[in-house]
């Protein structure tokens, strides 16, 4: 388990100074869509791989107690047992890697998990989740409110308003505010990829994020018009890299962004 991203402090140069080049990125991407997929139990493997990446996620207004304890016990068990004994995977425990709920929610997730005697992580959007519009003092407090229930993750959404003005040093100060109030709890930085306009804003956004001691960056609520998407995802997987580069500290992509009348998959790598 590698050490925790403590955070570092703002070098605003290096975000001023950054430039993505949008034809290459693109030019990647393509690249990437290219590639050959694994085949047969080679493929098996990976989408199991890949299932245990997922952040099962409910997050509608008509969640109630009963579809998150149907999520929760579907988090354990989301491969069919036939499947599993076919693949003579049934006693390796292929669960999800969390699930995300709203924060009002969580202490029904925890409840929930907490019978199945399982330790899976239970992960809570917070910080005015997902515009984030809302006053600073609340969005802490639904982060605060979200630990006290039980979360073990947090998936704060950054505040959009700041990175389209350019406003890098308040959009730090607000995300190691919110850091702070998560505790032992990890965060993951929701850049809502789908509202930044350019990738160059998508790059900096990462790298404040990560500067502000983010665990993950994420791309989108699921909210938005576009989610994620394979450009985005080069940006962003490039600002990890330069990050780890520079600091040594690795953090997690969280792919994410799907319909939201029904529970969808969050991807974390
Ligand atoms: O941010 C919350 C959810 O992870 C949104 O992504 P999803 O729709 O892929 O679950």
């Amino acid at each position: 388990m590698c050490a925790r991203n403590p955070g570092t402090s703002l070098d605003l140069e290096w975000v001023s100074k950054s430039r993505v080049n949008t034809q290459a990125v693109l030019k990647r991407a393509q690249q990437i869509q290219s590639f050959r997929l694994p085949k047969k139990q080679w493929q098996a493997a990976w989408l199991l791989r890949a299932v245990t990446c997922i952040d099962l996620t409910t997050l509608s207004g008509d969640d109630t107690p009963s579809n998150v304890q149907r999520l929760c016990l579907k988090a354990l068990q989301p491969i069919r047992s036939d499947l599993l004994q076919d693949m003579d995977m049934h006693h390796a425990g292929i669960t999800t890697a969390a699930v995300c709920v709203y924060p009002s929610r969580v202490s029904d997730a925890v409840k929930t998990l907490k019978a199945a005697n399982s330790s899976l992580p239970v992960a809570s959007v917070a910080t005015g989740f997902p515009a984030g519009q809302t006053p600073l003092q609340t969005r802490l407090e639904e982060v605060r409110l979200a630990v006290a229930d039980g979360a073990a993750e947090i998936d704060i959404v950054i505040n959009r308003t700041l990175a389209l003005t350019g406003q890098w040093q308040a959009l730090y100060e607000e995300l190691v505010q919110f850091r702070t109030a998560c505790g032992n709890a990890h965060m993951k930085s929701i850049l809502a990829i789908g509202e930044l306009g350019t990738f160059t804003n998508v790059y900096k956004a990462s790298l404040v994020s990560m500067m502000a001691g983010s665990d993950f960056i994420k791309t989108s609520t699921g909210k938005e018009a576009v989610n994620a998407t394979i450009p985005v995802a080069v940006v962003m997987s490039r600002a990890i890299r330069d990050y780890y580069i520079r600091t040594g500290y690795k953090i997690g992509f969280k792919p994410a962004g799907g319909s939201a009348r029904s529970p969808w998959f969050g991807w974390c790598w």
